[in-house]
């Protein structure tokens, strides 16, 4: 199995549990591992057969910005399953982080895996 990915991607979104945060706009930070084969892109040297990491966050930022949960838990699967099924991706790995949340902790935030890890 070969990797597509994306380090670090930032968005803004309306994201808490606490009042203070449903009028504000917060960053949020994104780590994401995408399962792919990149073998018949790279024969090809095709971008039609590769998974394009612009689209890939060019459509996660968008998702992410138009947003408006409380919990990071919540928003993370909403964006696994939308790259699961609009790109074809068949296992994920997504970090999502909200730095500040905790003043103590340099970062907070959940990792999730989703889909089926091929060989
Ligand atoms: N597991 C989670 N814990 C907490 C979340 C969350 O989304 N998932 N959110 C908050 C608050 O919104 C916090 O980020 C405000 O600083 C607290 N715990």
């Amino acid at each position: 199995m070969d990797i597509v990915f994306i380090r670090e991607l930032r968005a803004d979104a309306v994201i808490g549990v606490y009042d203070w945060e449903r009028s504000i706009r917060q960053t949020l930070v994104l780590d994401l591992e995408l399962a792919w084969d990149n073998r018949p892109a790279a024969a090809g040297d095709a971008i039609e057969r590769a998974l394009d990491y612009a689209a890939v966050s060019s459509r996660v930022i968008s998702c992410i910005e138009g947003s408006s949960f409380r919990l990071l838990e919540s928003l993370a699967e909403e964006v696994a399953e939308l790259v699961l099924s609009e790109f074809g991706v068949p296992w994920l790995r997504l970090r999502l982080c909200k730095p500040g949340a905790v003043l103590q902790a340099r970062d907070v935030g959940v990792l999730i895996e989703r889909g089926n890890r091929p060989e």
